[in-house]
């Protein structure tokens, strides 16, 4: 790849840093199977909360925990790609530890959203099938 030409300054504009970040969005959505994963669930977990109408304060603790795992999914492909970029993809036990501990991140988020999404959602899906 030929890096002469691509600009690696400071944005000049808000629009173009903007456009920079929304290509990162883009590209972290093509390449992640589990970012697609977690934004699916999302929309299906949004879904369900128009179903059930939910109240206020349920849709603030749903939409706190989809944002929260979809920034920690962010936080661990930065995490993955900047481990790469050092290594260059060769093995060191210090990047086993970095991209595990990054993972558990993501892992513990998701905890606790299901905990969240349980609370929220299992006494109403019992109440629909009961009433
Ligand atoms: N350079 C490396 N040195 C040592 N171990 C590595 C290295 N790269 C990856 N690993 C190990 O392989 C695992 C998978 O790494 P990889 O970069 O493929 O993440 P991934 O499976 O794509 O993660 P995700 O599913 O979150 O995208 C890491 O959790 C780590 O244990």
């Amino acid at each position: 790849m030929d890096l002469r030409d691509k600009k690696v300054s400071k944005n000049k504009n808000l629009l173009t840093a903007a456009k920079h970040a929304c290509d990162g969005l883009l590209q972290a959505l093509q390449e992640e199977r589990n970012l697609k994963i977690h934004v699916g669930m999302a929309v299906v977990i949004s879904f369900l909360g128009v179903a059930f109408q939910l109240s206020l304060t349920e849709w603030r603790w749903l939409m706190l925990i989809i944002f929260l795992v979809i920034l920690m999914e962010m936080l661990n492909t930065i995490t993955e790609n900047l481990v790469d970029l050092i290594t260059g993809g060769k093995y060191h036990p210090l990047a086993k530890k970095v991209k595990d501990m990054a993972a558990g991140v993501v892992l513990l988020s998701a905890v606790l959203a299901l905990a969240v999404g349980s609370l929220i959602f299992i006494p109403k899906i019992i109440n629909w099938l009961y009433m």
